[in-house]
């Protein structure tokens, strides 16, 4: 007898660990359909480069030779984090609470992205009011609080998204993200930590300083993602690891956003590997601990604009730049239709060009 495939919200974290023992793959048909497409369309095959991979990725994943970005969602989770506590922020944490109010008047920037790329965006907050224990002294979650955030993430996406984006708000959380990393990846604070929203040396020395601290009291957590990110996380990494995981069983492409989102995602290749297979980078963020992020996950960000934001914007920006690739992919016309000779591979003759 076979099991149905657990889904959101999930009772636990077997469920979890059993909805990632089988998770869905692109559709290798389609992706394939989709580069022979590239390459009968007038230019030189390859010759729009990357934005030929985004397409021929995005087919994939939809199962259609003909992707779409039309219904598009950026998800924001907020969450408020106890090592706050230990200066490891040039703000405070109140700014995460004023942050949520002026997402809802309209007032951020990833309004502004949101509005521009097309996609609708939603703000979920996580408990403002109840930051996290400070890490450094107890874990951050309890595994029922990890697994609220985890499923708060996994039941915010909705079926019929042609790609999801998801960011996050949290004053404090390039510090969980670091400690996350380094529980994940290995490394200490110094690998890992960077000025966030703005740190001088000596603040970003106390994030080190906390981060290590916090990775020696959690030592036992090793090995187990899920445990790691209950220590060390945030309520709104936990939620961006439960998002991008529902996705997965949505076949629903996501656009990653900066260090804290990519922190998230990495949770999830320790529970399937190929887990992150339907995640794209839309930036490398000037957070320094994030290019070494990528390249841990194997991860080519689209952009590199020197944005440490947060908030999806890295990702909302990549996603305009996507629409590129699928207005090309869908409008060309072929060779065939065009009536343009198409190329032979050899290059041209040089003896019959003199
Ligand atoms: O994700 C990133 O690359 C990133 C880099 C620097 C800052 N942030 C944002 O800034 C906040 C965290 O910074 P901090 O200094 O308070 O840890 C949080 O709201 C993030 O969205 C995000
Ligand atoms: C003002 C401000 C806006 C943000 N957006 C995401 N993280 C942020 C951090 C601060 C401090």
């Amino acid at each position: 007898m076979t099991h149905p495939q657990p889904l959101p919200p999930f009772t636990d974290w077997s469920a979890v660990r059993q909805a990632a023992a089988t998770l869905p793959t692109a559709d290798q048909a389609a992706g394939q359909a989709a580069r022979a497409r590239q390459n009968n369309l007038t230019k030189p095959p390859g010759s729009l480069g990357r934005l030929e991979d985004v397409a021929v990725w995005l087919a994939g994943w939809q199962g259609t030779d003909r992707p779409r970005l039309d219904t598009l969602r950026t998800v924001i989770f907020a969450g408020n984090h106890g090592v706050a506590t230990q200066g490891v922020s040039s703000f405070p944490p109140e700014v995460t609470k004023q942050m949520v109010a002026n997402f809802a008047a309209g007032g951020a920037a990833i309004n502004q992205l949101s509005r521009w790329a097309g996609a609708d965006l939603d703000v979920i907050p996580l408990d403002l009011d109840r930051p996290t224990a400070d890490f450094t002294q107890a874990p951050a979650m309890t595994a029922d609080e990890a697994l609220a955030a985890f499923n708060a993430g996994a039941t915010a996406v909705p079926d019929g998204l042609d790609a999801l984006v998801v960011g996050e708000m949290g004053i404090a959380n390039t510090t969980a993200a670091a400690a996350l990393a380094a529980g994940l990846l290995g490394g200490r604070g110094v690998d890992w930590v960077g000025p966030g929203t703005g740190l001088d040396r000596a603040g970003v020395n106390r994030k080190a300083e906390a981060v290590d601290r916090a990775l020696d009291r959690h030592r036992d957590a090793t090995g187990d993602p899920l445990a790691v990110m209950a220590c060390l996380g945030g309520r709104e990494l936990a939620a961006m690891a439960g998002a991008i995981f529902a996705a997965r069983l949505k076949r629903t492409p996501v656009v990653l956003d900066g260090f804290v989102a990519t922190a998230a995602a990495a949770v999830l290749p320790g529970l399937a590997a190929g887990a992150l297979d339907h995640c794209l980078a839309g930036h490398v963020s000037a957070e320094p601990g994030h290019r070494r992020l990528l390249d841990a996950l194997s991860l080519q960000p689209l952009l590199s604009l020197g944005m440490r934001l947060g908030e999806a914007s890295g990702a909302v920006v990549a996603l305009g730049l996507m629409g590129a690739a699928v207005a090309t992919h869908n409008g060309m016309a072929t060779f065939e239709e065009a009536r343009v000779a198409a190329g032979t591979g050899a290059g041209p003759d040089r003896e019959a060009a003199s």
